[in-house]
C-alpha cells in the first residue's frame, strides 16, 4: 500500500476540488459525469477534463462507462488524499512516515502529529480481506441499495475513534485518541509489543489476572471486547497492556453479549495455556445482573457512532464472517494471495467485482501469523527490560549495530 504524502504536495487546490466534488458526487451517482464534476467543483469549461485526465493518470480516481455515459468514481488512492488533506489542515498529520503494519482490514503508519510528535495513522481498509466470503457482495457495491466499502470503512474508523475517545476518557488503556477523518484515524503511538510476539512474561499469572481484570471492568463499564486477543493487546516494558483494536466491541446488552464475553474470556485463557504454559481455575463469568458502573455503550452511541451505525457494521461483519474469533481466522487470511490496490476499487460494479483479497498481516509480520516460526530473519528475538522475552521485526537501526 502506498500512501504518497509528497505527492499531496504536487495536488493544486483545483485538483482538490475535482477529487471532491467526485466523492460529494457519489452520493447520488454509482459513476459520476463530468457536467456533475463541473458543477460540483465550479470548475467551468475544459479545465475540469484536465483535472479529471490528471487524477486519473495518479490513480486517484477511475473512469468507467455505464451504459448512458462515461464517468469517474474515487478510488482507495483518492479517498487517502481526501482524510489525509483534511488531516493535515487541521494539523493533526504533519508529514507522514512509514508503514509499520498491515492488519487484514487496515494499514497502519507512523506519521508526525502536531508539534512533530509521532503519531499512528490507521487507514481502515474493509472489504480487502472479505471478498470472496461476503454472500452479496454485489449489494456492498450499489451505492443506491447499500453501503460501499468506502462508506463501511468510514464506520469502522468511526467506531474505533468513538471508543477509543470514551474508553480513554475513562482511563482504560488505549491509544490517545488524536483526530478522525473518512476512514482514517490518528492515534497516539503505543511502544509496545503485541502480545502474540512475546513469548515469555516474568509472571504469566500477574499479566493474566490483569487481563481478566480488564475485561470485567469494560463489563462493568457497559462493553465487551469481542476480539480480546494476543492480535490486539499490546505488552508495554512495564507490563502493563494496552487495548488497541475494538472493531467488535458490543454492549453488554447485545443479545450476544455472554457468548463474547466468554469467547473474549476463553481466548486468553487459550493463549497463556499454549503460549506460557499457564492455566488458573479462576476466570470471570458473564453476569448481566452485575452493577454498572457506567453505560458507556450509551456514551458512544451519544457521541456520533450510532446505533443505526453499529447495526450497518454488525451486518456487514456478519456476512464477511469478520466476527470469527481473529486467532481462529488466522490461518485462513494467510492463505490469501496479494493484490494491488489499484485493482481495488470502492464503488460500485463489474470491475470491481474482481476478487481482491488480503494482503494478511504476513506482509508485515512475517511468518508469525503462520505459527511460531522463529527462523525469519525479518524478526529479531531478544529480552527487554523486564526479563520478557520478545520477537520484534528487523528495524534499520539494528543493521547500524544500534
Ligand atoms: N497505536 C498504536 N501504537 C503502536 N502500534 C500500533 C498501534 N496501532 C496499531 N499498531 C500496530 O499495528 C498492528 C495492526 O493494528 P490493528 O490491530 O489495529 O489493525 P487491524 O487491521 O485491526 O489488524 P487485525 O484486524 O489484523 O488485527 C498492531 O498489531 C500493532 O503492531
Amino acid at each position: 500500500m502506498r500512501l504518497d504524502a509528497k505527492a499531496l504536495r504536487y495536488m493544486s487546490s483545483d485538483d482538490f476540488r475535482v477529487l471532491t466534488a467526485i466523492e460529494v458526487g457519489s452520493r447520488n451517482h454509482d459513476i459520476v459525469p463530468t457536467p456533475i464534476i463541473a458543477q460540483l467543483s465550479h470548475i467551468r469549461g475544459g479545465g475540469v477534463n484536465r483535472h479529471i485526465s490528471d487524477l486519473v493518470k495518479r490513480k486517484l480516481i477511475a473512469s468507467e462507462t455505464n451504459s448512458k455515459y462515461i464517468g469517474y468514481k474515487l478510488i482507495y488512492a483518492g479517498y487517502d488524499y481526501l482524510a489525509l488533506r483534511t488531516l493535515s489542515k487541521r494539523g493533526t498529520v504533519t508529514s507522514v512516515g512509514n508503514q509499520i503494519g498491515v492488519g487484514k482490514e487496515s494499514d497502519i503508519f507512523v506519521v508526525a502529529g502536531e508539534d512533530e510528535e509521532q503519531v499512528v495513522l490507521k487507514v481502515h481498509r474493509l472489504g480487502r480481506q472479505s471478498f470472496r466470503n461476503v454472500k452479496n457482495k454485489r449489494d456492498y457495491f450499489r451505492q443506491d441499495q447499500s453501503p460501499s466499502w468506502m462508506y463501511m470503512s468510514r464506520l469502522s474508523a468511526m467506531k474505533e475513534f468513538a471508543f477509543m475517545k470514551v474508553l480513554h476518557e475513562h482511563g482504560f488503556p488505549v491509544p490517545r485518541p488524536v483526530d478522525q477523518n473518512r476512514h482514517v484515524v490518528v492515534m497516539g503511538l503505543v511502544d509496545a509489543f503485541p502480545l502474540r510476539q512475546i513469548t515469555e512474561v516474568g509472571e504469566p499469572g500477574k499479566l493474566y489476572s490483569t487481563l481478566m481484570d480488564l475485561i470485567v471492568r469494560l463489563a462493568k463499564h457497559g462493553l465487551i471486547h469481542g476480539d480480546f486477543n494476543e492480535f490486539n493487546i499490546l505488552l508495554q516494558e512495564n507490563g502493563e497492556p494496552v487495548l488497541i483494536d475494538f472493531p467488535q466491541m458490543v454492549s453488554t446488552s447485545h443479545p450476544n453479549a455472554e457468548y463474547y464475553f466468554n469467547r473474549d474470556v476463553d481466548c486468553i485463557r487459550t493463549f497463556f495455556k499454549r503460549r506460557f504454559g499457564y492455566e488458573s481455575v479462576l476466570y470471570p463469568k458473564f453476569r448481566l445482573d452485575e452493577e454498572k458502573e457506567f453505560s458507556l455503550d450509551v456514551q458512544v452511541a451519544a457521541s456520533g457512532f450510532t446505533k443505526k451505525d453499529q447495526a450497518q457494521l454488525e451486518k456487514y461483519q456478519e456476512e464477511v464472517g469478520a466476527n470469527q474469533n481473529e486467532a481462529e481466522a488466522s490461518d485462513y487470511y494467510n492463505n490469501d494471495e496479494e493484490v494491488s490496490d489499484e485493482e481495488f476499487v470502492y464503488s460500485g460494479d463489474e470491475a470491481s467485482d474482481a476478487e481482491p483479497s488480503a494482503k494478511g498481516k504476513e506482509a508485515v509480520d512475517g511468518g508469525d501469523m503462520a505459527g511460531d516460526d522463529e527462523s525469519d530473519s525479518e524478526f529479531i528475538t531478544e529480552t527487554d527490560k523486564l526479563g520478557n522475552t520478545v520477537r520484534r521485526r528487523r528495524t534499520p537501526a539494528d543493521a547500524e549495530g544500534n
